[in-house]
């Protein structure tokens, strides 16, 4: 296992008050796998991460990455870990990409001639070669938060954080950043904790999902089992032809529901009532029948108290 996070908690105390923010927080994550931390805001995902990367002590809990823990072991479990945290805040802007990596190489205490082939080695994985030498500053936001991404991978962590890595990016950089990350995952077998408010980005990239709200884990499991779970029997119909409204009013107080005059969703018990239930429509034609599949942003609401609470 690479990543174990054990019962953590956290507490902020303030003029007084004290704010639970991480109150019992478990879940693990496997090499070659991302996790898809999820939560609203306020909920603990900073925190949780923050005791993971050993900036933040946890009140109680433990986490241990590839065998050791950070609160007993700290230096030698954050070895193992690369962190970026807050957009580009972990890059100088007035050195240049290849001066940013062999910086962070040597706080991490890689060689100098080691550090020079590793950050040249990741620029060009990271299409940024022919910028290696400009001054960080003068690079496009997308190109900064790849540099930054470089130099968290600089010491070879077997863990990546990665705070919100696509937030603010046009869709072109967003896009080529996923898909660097997941080819390094797949390749170099590293685990990856991502927390980001994008649903459709952390839907493409995880396969694990853990969802937090006020400090608590409501939901941790495989992606693709966690989206099965709540397509569940919900099928979307489209017709050939509008239907009698005699028919639709009788459809409709079973419990479908019309997306316009020729589609339809329903969700049924078991698949057989489905074929009962098109018997009734004919002779109408059935032009199309899929799984209504369900998405992040769905399960999202349902455990975070949006509207979508239908689907279980
Ligand atoms: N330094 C601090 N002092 C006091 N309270 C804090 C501090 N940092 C966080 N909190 C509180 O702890 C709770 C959890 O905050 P945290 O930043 O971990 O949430 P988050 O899930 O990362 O939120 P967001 O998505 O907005 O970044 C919130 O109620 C927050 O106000």
């Amino acid at each position: 296992m690479l990543l174990e996070v054990n019962q953590l908690h956290k507490s902020y105390h303030k003029r007084g008050k004290t704010v639970t923010a991480v109150d019992g927080v478990s879940f693990y994550l496997d090499g070659g796998q991302i996790l898809g931390f999820l939560g609203p805001n306020g909920a603990g995902k900073t925190t949780t991460i923050k005791m993971i990367a050993g900036l933040i002590a946890p009140d109680a809990g433990d986490a241990t990455i590839a065998g050791e823990s950070v609160v007993h072991k700290g230096q030698r479990a954050l070895r193992h870990v690369g962190a970026v945290l807050e957009g580009s805040r972990n890059l100088y802007w007035r050195l240049s990409p290849l001066e940013n990596l062999e910086y962070w190489a040597g706080l991490r205490g890689v060689r100098k001639r080691e550090a020079r082939l590793r950050a040249k080695e990741l620029l060009e994985r990271f299409e940024l070669t022919d910028k290696m030498n400009q001054t960080v500053q003068q690079l496009s936001r997308g190109m900064q938060q790849k540099v930054a991404i470089c130099a968290a991978l600089i010491h070879e962590p077997k863990l990546l954080l990665l705070d919100e890595p696509t937030l603010g990016l046009d869709v072109e950089s967003s896009d080529r950043i996923q898909t660097l990350v997941q080819s390094l995952v797949r390749e170099q077998k590293i685990g990856v904790v991502l927390t980001t408010h994008q649903m459709d980005v952390a839907e493409t990239l995880s396969d694990r999902i853990a969802i937090i709200q006020t400090g608590t884990i409501v939901l941790e499991g495989l992606k693709r089992e966690v989206l099965d779970r709540f397509t569940g029997n919900a099928y979307l119909v489209e017709l050939g032809q509008r239907l009698e409204p005699q028919v639709r009013s009788r459809l409709e107080a079973e419990g479908v529901v019309f997306e316009n005059e020729r589609a339809f969703r329903i969700a049924v018990a078991v698949p057989e009532d489905l074929y009962v239930l098109l018997k009734a429509i004919e002779p109408a034609p059935v032009l199309r029948i899929e799984r209504d599949a369900a998405d992040l942003g769905r399960v999202f609401r349902h455990y975070t108290g949006g509207q979508e609470n239908q689907a279980l």
